[in-house]
């Protein structure tokens, strides 16, 4: 049996290995050959805990295990939860407090604002439709950091003062669809995501490791940083108890 600061300090070793990862690697375009593709999501997720179980996390790895799942929605289903204005975010798998899986609800013309990942590795798979990533450079002029007052990574419109600072850039636009993978940390940029769809749907499955619960989103024309936190809309397939919260979320509104 390990002891309380023994499993502590098991995760922080993982973490700051994790994060040191995120200044190198740029995510994989193809399963790798020699490993075995995942059927189930349940073979998705007991493989990530295993994955996890070490010191040293085979990021490779975990990007070949979320790129060799199929999306196959009677299985995924139970955590598709939609809201009519924005999208949602489901939580799957706590992966022992080492990595978050979750499943990303985009209604028609739903997006996101443009953020960071908190030094975090995200990995975004399209598990129905099609999803558009615009990528953009970090701004070059030190921002100023606010909390909002609602966390809230849907839309930043209307928390935005005057601040005089630079357009953001952008660095691609791409197109992700059905089954395949995106990868971005803070090292590769800031993004947003959208459906750009008006007649249909879009479901994502996102895997950040370390997890996180706040994140920067910026504003596009003046790069403002303003720091925000994130919820889930559901938990394990349970919508959650909205009297049991006092945080508000984007679900609120
Ligand atoms: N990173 C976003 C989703 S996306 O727009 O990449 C989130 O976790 O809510
Ligand atoms: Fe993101």
């Amino acid at each position: 049996m390990s002891t309380l600061a023994e499993v502590n300090n098991n995760i922080d070793q993982q973490e700051q290995y994790l994060r040191s990862l995120t200044k190198t690697f740029t995510g994989i375009e193809k399963p790798l050959k020699h490993f075995k593709p995942v059927e189930t999501l349940s073979e998705l997720i007991s493989e990530l805990h295993k994955v996890f179980d070490s010191d040293r996390v085979n990021i490779e790895y975990v990007n070949h295990l979320m790129l060799s799942y199929k999306s196959n929605p009677a299985e995924w289903k139970k955590f598709a939860k939609f809201d009519r204005y924005r999208y949602t975010r489901n939580l799957v798998d706590a992966g022992n407090g080492k990595f978050n899986l979750m499943i990303l609800c985009w209604g028609e013309g739903h997006g996101s604002a443009i953020h960071d990942h908190a030094d975090s590795h995200c990995f975004m798979k399209i598990l129905r439709g099609e999803l558009q990533e615009v990528r953009y450079a970090w701004p070059t002029n030190g921002a100023t950091t606010e909390q909002l007052p609602t966390g809230d990574i849907g839309s930043n419109d209307e928390h935005m003062t005057e601040y005089d600072g630079e357009e953001l850039q952008e660095i691609s636009r791409s197109t992700v669809e059905t089954d395949s993978v995106c990868y971005i940390n803070d090292t590769l940029g800031l993004h947003r995501v959208e459906n750009p769809s008006h007649s249909e749907s879009a479901v994502s499955l996102h895997l950040y490791c370390p997890p996180f619960n706040a994140c920067s989103i910026f504003n596009k024309k003046t790069g403002k940083r303003t720091s925000c936190n994130v919820t889930f809309w559901s938990k394990f397939g349970e919508k959650r108890d909205k009297t049991a919260t006092t945080t508000a979320s984007p679900e609120d509104n």
